[in-house]
């Protein structure tokens, strides 16, 4: 075996059986014996390999010589009998450590195996050299309810964008329906999450509130993976953007919601905006401490009023402490805005306009530091509309019409590492791509939702300590 120049990856014979004459002459019976012994060897190599189905084989089929077909009937049904009796007895533990590694091979072999070498060649990720073909190694496939990951061990001169690129096509390619790619700790692997059913299709019930919320884990929904989307809002503003119906509202309730513990105890006010003229926001007036929904002009003056706040609590802060510690008497800001473009954009009043851009610039840019954070939600992502995009550090993209507006939102490249918001479907609203920390990849998220009756049940239980704004 050579020591240099080896790629790893499996090489592509050019023909599944090498049948060539050797350019020196062998004798027929020889050529024979040393293709049976290198068939016998692959049988022997296959056999370890899959030991998992050739040992029960094995086992069974040795049964049935020493005892009888009789005693192999009763052993299959005895085994089959505990794996039920464990299914109904733990059902958590059997799928995992039972039933789900028992699909996970099943699948290893039967869906990706099979057409490995087809599938890697026809989606770009073979390669050639030195005359030879090669195809990146299949390693472990872990399968759950939901879905498959697959780990697989790159070619030299692949990074994780090449798969995040391939994954949509390798999915329909092993008649899966969604398919991404995630980097790993080990930079010559990459995770492919393959769908076969979306665990996010129903509705997500509104989630339990924390007596105090925290603010660095604010349950707003459910991860891809089953897990709870927590957002971090410390040190943050959040822009959610999404097209008309694409589920705005809900990410903005369930944030409501997650702080609704801290409403009630008055150690977190809300300053909502809807520009809309309060017909989204309206229903949870008694929790909000501002609620402005009418003219341009109070608007502008309610968010001066809150970077006068801002600015004095900036200067008692000065020198004494860099974090600010929420109280009654001085607790966090959470400044809500439904539709910001109704506030940047399409306000006629140039003076008016310039005042509220101001006021927003200051809030986005020093807030974070004194506890002051802008949540916004907006339907259009363009520049023009929204001057102030790079000041939010946390975005969520729900459904949005344009491709390019992807990477407006979620930042440059993240469409190709698979936050792909323009093929949500209407169908599925609430809905949408976030960033974790310390993952590259944007993680499709769903949030949950409140009917009118949760939120007037919210508003029953948490209505802020003065009464309504
Ligand atoms: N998380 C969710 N789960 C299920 N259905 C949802 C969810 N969020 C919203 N919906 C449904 O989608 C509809 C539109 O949602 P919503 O009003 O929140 O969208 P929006 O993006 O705020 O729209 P607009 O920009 O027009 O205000 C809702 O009436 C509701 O039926």
């Amino acid at each position: 075996m050579p020591l240099i120049n080896v790629i790893p990856g499996n090489k592509i014979p050019t023909a599944p059986l090498n049948v060539r004459m050797p350019m020196w002459h062998m004798p027929g019976w020889l050529l024979l014996i040393v293709w049976t012994v290198r068939g016998l060897a692959r049988l022997v190599v296959l056999s370890v390999r899959y030991w998992w189905l050739t040992m029960p084989v094995g086992v069974a089929v040795w049964f049935r010589a020493e005892y009888g077909s009789f005693v192999v009937l009763g052993l299959v049904l005895v085994i089959t009998g505990g794996c039920l009796a464990w299914w109904r007895l733990h059902p958590a533990s059997w799928l995992r450590f039972g039933w789900h590694p028992i699909v996970g091979r099943w699948r290893r072999l039967w869906v990706y195996r099979r057409r490995w070498a087809s599938a890697m060649a026809t989606c770009g990720l073979a390669t050639v050299f030195d005359g030879d073909r090669y195809i990146p190694r299949l390693g472990r496939v872990r399968s759950s309810r939901y879905g498959d990951e697959v780990t697989v061990r790159l070619l030299p001169g692949q990074i994780p964008d090449d798969w995040a690129t391939a994954a949509p096509r390798l999915a329909y390619t092993f008649r899966l329906r969604d398919g991404r790619a995630y980097a790993t700790s080990k930079p010559d692997r990459v995770t492919l999450r393959f769908l076969r059913r979306d665990p996010l299709a129903g509705l997500i019930q509104p989630l339990p509130i924390p007596a105090m919320p925290d603010f660095t884990a604010l349950p707003l929904g459910v991860r891809e993976d089953g897990e709870t989307y927590r957002l971090r809002l410390t040190g943050s503003q959040l822009l959610i953007a999404g097209a008309t119906n694409s589920g705005k509202g809900s990410v903005i309730w369930s944030l409501i919601r997650a702080l609704a513990g801290g409403i009630r105890s008055g150690l977190v006010e809300l300053w909502v905006f809807d520009p809309k003229g309060g017909m989204e926001l309206a229903a949870g007036q008694p929790l909000f401490t501002r609620f402005a929904y009418e003219d341009p002009d109070t608007m502008a003056g309610v968010l001066e009023e809150a970077v006068k706040r801002m600015r004095q609590r900036a200067a008692r802060l000065r020198g004494i402490t860099r974090q600010h510690i929420a109280t009654p008497g001085d607790p966090t800001i959470v400044i809500v805005v439904d539709e910001l473009a109704a506030l940047t954009a399409y306000i006629t009043d140039r003076k008016v306009k310039e005042r509220i851009r101001e006021a927003l610039g200051l809030l986005l840019s020093q807030g974070r530091a004194v506890d002051v954070h802008v949540i916004a939600a907006l339907q259009d992502p363009r520049k023009e509309v929204l001057p102030f995009r790079d000041l939010f550090p946390t975005r969520i993209g729900l459904r949005l019409t344009e491709k390019e507006q992807v990477d407006m939102v979620l930042g440059d490249g993240s469409r190709n590492r698979g936050a792909r918001c323009d093929q949500i479907p209407e169908t599925t609203p609430g809905i949408g791509y976030v960033a974790l920390d310390g993952v590259r990849e944007p993680v499709r998220v769903r949030f949950s939702y409140l009917t009118d009756t949760d939120i007037a049940q919210l508003v029953r239980d948490y209505a802020r300590p003065g009464g309504a704004a």
